[in-house]
């Protein structure tokens, strides 16, 4: 196993059942706490807990969400992406502690972000920290958009434009102010910058995916493993072409192979790519048919350069048993990361003893 994939190696069997954690991300005033306020009045949400970050000295968010004192943990004083990361580990060990999770009653969890926050690194935390993802584990990201002010935000905020490429859900806020147009030129440019997630608006579905996001487990392939997948109302959206070109920069890339691929030059090829190339992968969501493990697919997850570990489904969940995974990148020559796996591969097959000289990922 690669040294330098530390999280490609399954967890230790002693951590028992994961709680799953839903990332609620989306910039600043777009409207998350406002739709997880009403999340959290639907009758059926027994055993949700939400956690806060909040930027700033004073935290007020906790005060906005309506929810039992005892299963809100905040996060003041700032932002869980840099300055108090430590925080994060420290929340979720307190909320381990608390009488729900200590009871068996904790069931899921909801972390709002605060808006400036680079989600990445949350997840990395979620994903990679074993204080934290032996007990926990990522369900799903949704990031909420504004519809009135999206369009801006993407322009001028890089960390907005993050956001909304990691997400599994985007919901669409303010759709109530928003004209026609504008809207669907937001919803164009959010189907360039993440064709895989599913796109709802605040006023219709978006409560429905969230409240999907919530029975989700484990993170986000849906579309990839459930055939019957159907993404929620947006779809199809307008061509881009339509609209003015936004190039935030961002690609998605899938690969596909017929063929089962050798665990060792496929786990080399991933090494590779998150080792060389992690900062510029956004997501990477995919099934795999590796030759060793021909009963079902292995699924890989990642985040930038941290992956969960992967795994191993019992079964394929339809006739299609082709190894497809879909990368969100940022500034990658997208047709370099398909050599790297063809080289890796086809020399590892060959001759495994051979040291193999591949062609690294380059920039676009
Ligand atoms: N008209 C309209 N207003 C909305 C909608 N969603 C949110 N708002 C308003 O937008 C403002 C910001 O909403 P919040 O829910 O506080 O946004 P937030 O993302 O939690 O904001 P931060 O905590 O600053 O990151 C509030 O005044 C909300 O009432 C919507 O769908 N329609």
């Amino acid at each position: 196993m690669s040294p330098i994939f530390p999280a490609l190696v399954p967890h230790a069997a002693d951590a028992g059942p994961q709680v799953p954690v839903t990332v609620l991300t989306g910039f600043l005033g777009s409207g998350k706490t406002t739709l997880l306020n009403r999340l959290l009045r639907l009758p059926d949400l027994e055993g949700v807990a939400v956690v806060i970050n909040e930027f700033g000295a004073v935290g007020l968010d906790h005060d906005l969400v309506d929810h039992a004192q005892e299963d809100m943990v905040l996060l003041a004083n700032g932002c869980i992406c840099c300055t108090i990361r430590g925080d994060l580990v420290g929340a979720f060990e307190r909320l381990a502690d608390s009488p729900a999770a200590r009871q068996g009653r904790l069931r899921h969890v909801v972390l709002e972000t605060t808006g400036l926050a680079d989600p990445a690194p949350i997840l990395h935390t979620l994903m990679g920290d074993l204080r934290v993802s032996r007990r926990w584990r990522l369900a799903g990201v949704a990031c909420t958009v504004d519809a009135v002010n999206g369009m801006g935000t993407l322009d001028r905020q890089r960390e907005s434009v993050k956001q909304v490429a990691v997400a599994d859900e985007l919901l669409v806020t303010k759709t109530d102010l928003a004209d026609g147009a504008a809207l669907d030129g937001l919803l164009a440019r959010l189907r360039t910058i993440n064709p895989t997630a599913s796109i709802s608006r605040a006023d219709q579905d978006a409560l429905e995916s969230l409240r999907g996001l919530l029975d989700r487990s484990p993170c986000a392939v849906r579309e990839i493993v459930d055939p019957d997948y159907q993404p929620l109302s947006f779809r199809p959206v307008p061509a881009p072409h339509h609209h003015a070109v936004h190039d935030d920069g961002v690609r998605t890339h899938s690969i596909v192979r017929d063929q089962p691929l050798p665990r060792e030059g496929f786990l080399a090829w991933l090494d590779l790519v998150a080792s060389m190339r992690g900062d510029d992968l956004l997501r990477v969501k995919g099934l795999v048919n590796l030759e060793d493990s021909p009963e079902g697919p292995t699924v890989i997850h990642g985040v930038q350069h941290v992956f969960h570990p992967p795994e191993l489904l019992d079964h394929w969940p339809s006739d299609d048993r082709r190894t497809r995974i879909v990368f969100i990148t940022r500034d990658i020559d997208v047709a370099s990361l398909e050599e790297t796996l063809n080289v890796l591969t086809r020399r590892r097959r060959r001759r495994p003893e051979q040291p193999v000289t591949v062609p690294l990922p380059r920039d676009t």
